[in-house]
């Protein structure tokens, strides 16, 4: 007799197959939804792999990255993210706290969709919508960087039809949500973790992410760690090749907390530099999130009174990272 002991929530993050997500067949469809569905209840984290994105995209941004941040102070700063009313462009070491203590150790760069300045959210200026600021100094990243974009907001769509499955409804149900997202590519670099930062300083201070997934591609270095659902952290090793998706605050309150959005952070105790990509699918920020039907009932009711995308990122954004919050966009 083997004798029963409780289960436990995952050690390692599980891995997704993705393969089938792209099947004719809605069968195999769904059988990959029902595998999201398990670890979206659980630890809200999972490798991807089969995803699709060819891994020169993936490792030619990664060298945009490292160019980037190997460029002259003055190149990052003519791209200040002050100088955006979106808050896209360089983002230097020291400026976001994603714990509520000291700031983070990264410095970053984020990008997202480019809109023109009579576009009706530019012209309301609405947060977070916008034109990007690109380095003159380095010819290419901005074409790769759009590329890399849009197939990251065609991956995000996919997983939020195969998400829309795992919750019992239509597969396209979260396209209303998608019409003109809020949808933010980050490059993040961590440097060593220097042996003088603060107490509880690290690159990434524990956080949730905000928004309905999140796509990493990171390098690798590692760092990334996951707290699973008994509250114990699990490293997120690099698996080459896959994606690490998490989901997102903002599906969490959707789904009335049937899905988890948990917190992570990073911590770079290797002597080299790590370099990671996150990319945020917030949705659109005029959608209003209220509870999925098949989330609520008599005995599970709303826990959420009804809120806008875009009044809950406003106040994350002003939680973590202070005075500089009218001018950011992530996570
Ligand atoms: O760099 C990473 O691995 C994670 C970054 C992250 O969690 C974030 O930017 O929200
Ligand atoms: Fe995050």
């Amino acid at each position: 007799m083997i004798p029963y002991t409780p289960p436990k929530t995952v050690q390692r993050l599980p891995v997704i197959d993705f393969a089938d997500a792209f099947s004719s067949d809605l069968g195999k469809r769904e059988a990959v939804a029902w595998e999201i569905h398990k670890i979206a209840r659980d630890v809200g984290f999972f490798y991807l792999v089969n995803h699709g994105v060819p891994s020169a995209l993936v490792d030619g941004q990664f060298d945009w990255a490292r160019r980037f941040f190997a460029a002259p102070d003055a190149v990052k700063r003519a791209v200040d993210m002050s100088l955006s009313p979106a808050g896209f462009g360089y983002e230097r070491i020291g400026t976001q706290a994603l714990d509520d203590g000291p700031t983070d150790l990264k410095e970053g760069f984020q990008f997202g969709t480019d809109l023109p300045p009579d576009h009706p959210y530019v012209r309301q200026g609405v947060l977070r919508y916008g034109h990007n600021l690109w380095p003159q100094e380095l010819p290419g990243m901005r074409a790769h960087a759009q590329q890399y974009h849009a197939a990251m907001s065609v991956l995000s769509q996919r997983l939020l039809s195969i998400i829309a499955l795992s919750l019992q409804l239509p597969e396209d149900f979260f396209d209303f949500a998608l019409g003109t997202p809020i949808a933010t590519q980050r490059m993040l670099h961590y440097p060593p973790q220097p042996a003088d930062a603060q107490h509880n300083q690290i690159g990434a201070g524990a956080h949730t992410d905000w928004g309905l997934v999140t796509i990493l591609a990171q390098d690798d270095i590692g760092g990334l760690e996951v707290r699973n659902a008994d509250g114990e952290w699990v490293r997120a090793t690099p698996i080459h090749g896959s994606f690490v998706v998490n989901i997102g605050d903002l599906l969490q309150r959707w789904s009335n907390d049937i899905y988890h959005s948990n917190a992570h952070r990073v911590r770079n105790d290797n002597p080299a530099p790590r370099y990671s990509l996150p990319f945020f699918m917030d949705g659109d920020h005029a959608v209003t999130v209220s509870c999925l039907p098949s989330c609520c009932s008599d005995a599970h009711p709303a826990r959420y009174a009804p809120c806008t995308i875009g009044d809950y990122l406003t106040q994350k954004v002003q939680e973590t990272f202070g005075a500089a919050s009218v001018l950011a966009v992530a996570p």
